[in-house]
């Protein structure tokens, strides 16, 4: 068995391993440690690591762990305002499995982006005087800055005003258009500005106001391009009834199975009033309106970008996706919408959509609309992007709604990161930079083996996989949370620390303490 020489750094990357975060606020405090560690680890190459959670990858996959690759997917946020805590929610989980993917051996496709057409871009432009070009730079700019504070580790980032992303759409449009499933009509009902689209009346509140952004609905009149979606219908049902995964949380399946149970509309999906936008193939008086636009930004992230990008090349390049994952504000686009279209151009359907809940502030949902958000950028400046990251993912029940509260965020910080996890590394590279010259040989033939604490470890292990597998991201960081908790009682048990200060003997044997010490092992 090769022995591993491993620095902090490569401490922090198998900490990867476990959690959702890249390391712990250890790290800021150890990093001048400079401890360097020689061991034979029970584990000792990152393949080895790995089989642990890919047999069971293995047996789901049908054998090919590693054939597919795992594409994820955030919504394309709107640029018609900078990024609030709601959009880092969506990116922060979605990194989190990105990464344990990553570490489960797959290839994986880490797609997000900005979605910058349409008539609230064009608006907050000429609000602010810039052309709307010029203000989506710079938003979809505060996007990906914020996503480095984050550390959101994304692969792919496409903007929907990205030539190859237009290209991309309009072949798309002209495949649904051959299979006959759009036509032109006329079309008069309560639009939200907000949402941009047509409301039923039966689901606005008093004075026709949008549920979602409390602003009145207004009467217009549009001679529009529909997607032929009720012929779907009948498809849809089917597809979900013989593919119940296909929506999560399964209670969302429900809410998905009885919009499309209540009767599917055909729906708009072009502007004659709105210029800042792809112009239909064929008619370039219209737009094409958002969910022609935007989530084809799926398939357009997955092109290299050659003047030569088209649609069969981003098909093979990975779609279709694996998961989706989204708020539940936009579920009936990815659940009903977006599948019925890609019947439609003959494209296969994403694996998985997940709608999680949103974070509210006062009860309502925070967004850029309402203007209720909390700012991420303050939050990352005062606490840094690990406290941020680990809060809202244990923080939140992924899947439901959370409330957000800085005294709550302070408390779990603290006793899960600084007095748990954080204490727990200290403690042991503490020691080992005081007592063993920063050095230690460990022999993984007598590491830990008989020790109640390796057994508890290896079924935490199992169970943080399990629940990052159910996307139960709370629950895995509770898991990773309970090895840290394991590794502390370990050491106070054994308190090597006492035995260092005798010196002779009692130090020896407290270096034999080191050496069964799972935790750098497990890790
Ligand atoms: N409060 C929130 N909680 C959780 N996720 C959110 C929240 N707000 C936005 N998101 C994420 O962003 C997506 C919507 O992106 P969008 O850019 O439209 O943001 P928005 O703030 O909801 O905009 P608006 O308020 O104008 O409707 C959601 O599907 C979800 O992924």
């Amino acid at each position: 068995m090769a022995a591993a020489r491993i620095n902090c750094s490569s401490v922090q990357n198998s900490l990867c391993f476990l959690n959702p975060l890249q390391y712990y606020s250890f790290n800021s405090k150890a990093s001048h440690l400079r401890t360097h560690l020689h061991f034979r680890r029970n584990f000792p190459s990152p393949s080895s690591r790995r089989a642990l959670f890919c047999s069971a990858a293995t047996t789901r996959n049908g054998g090919s762990a590693e054939a597919e690759p795992f594409v994820l997917t955030t919504p394309l946020y709107y640029v018609n305002a900078p990024p609030h805590m709601g959009s880092a929610y969506t990116t922060i989980a979605a990194d989190a499995i990105a990464r344990f993917q990553r570490l489960l051996g797959k290839k994986v496709v880490f797609v997000t982006g900005t979605d910058e057409h349409g008539e609230k871009i064009a608006a907050a432009a000429a609000s602010n005087g810039s052309a709307p070009k010029e203000h989506c730079d710079v938003i979809s700019q505060a996007y990906k800055n914020l996503w480095k504070d984050l550390d959101i580790a994304y692969d792919k980032f496409i903007r929907t005003t990205d030539p190859k992303h237009e290209a991309i759409v309009k072949e798309f449009y002209s495949r649904v258009l051959a299979s006959g499933d759009i036509y032109r009509a006329d079309y008069e009902g309560l639009y939200c500005v907000n949402c941009e689209e047509y409301k039923d009346e039966k689901e606005l509140l008093d004075n026709n106001c949008c549920p979602m952004h409390l602003k009145p609905c207004v009467p217009r009149k549009e001679d529009n391009y529909f997607f032929a979606l009720s012929k779907y219908q009948k498809l849809l049902e089917d597809t979900l009834t013989q593919n119940p995964d296909f929506v999560k949380p399964s209670f969302r399946l429900n809410e998905v199975q009885s919009w499309i149970k209540g009767g599917l509309r055909d729906f708009s999906i072009s502007r004659a009033s709105v210029d800042w936008g792809i112009p239909v193939p064929n008619d370039s008086k219209q737009t094409i309106y958002v969910w022609f636009d935007a989530l084809l930004g799926y398939i357009s992230a997955l092109s290299e970008d050659t003047k030569e990008s088209n649609l069969q090349k981003a098909v093979s390049s990975g779609w279709p996706a694996t998961l989706h994952l989204i708020g539940k504000d936009i579920l009936r686009f990815h659940a009903v919408y977006w599948p019925a279209m890609l019947m439609s151009a003959g494209l296969g359907l994403p694996k998985m959509v997940f709608g999680h809940g949103f974070l509210t502030k006062d009860g309502m949902k925070m967004g850029k609309s309402l203007g209720n958000t909390i700012e991420p950028n303050d939050l990352v400046s005062k606490f840094g992007s690990d406290a941020v990251r680990y809060f809202f993912l244990r923080e939140v029940e992924f899947g439901g709604d959370g409330d957000y509260s800085e005294a709550r965020f302070i408390n779990i910080v603290n006793a899960h990161l600084a007095n748990t996890i954080g204490n727990l590394l200290n403690r042991t590279l503490g020691l080992l930079k005081k007592n063993c010259q920063s050095t230690l040989v460990v022999d993984s033939s007598i590491a830990a083996v008989g020790t109640a604490f390796k057994d508890d470890v290896e079924k935490l292990v199992e169970k943080a996989r399990v629940h990052y597998e159910n996307l139960s991201l709370s629950s895995a960081c509770e898991a990773v949370l309970e090895i840290g908790n394991a590794g502390n009682l370990y050491m106070d048990e054994r308190a090597p620390w006492s035995l260092f200060k005798q010196g002779g003997a009692a130090a020896e044997s407290a270096a034999e303490v080191f050496k069964k010490h799972t935790l750098l092992h497990i890790f």
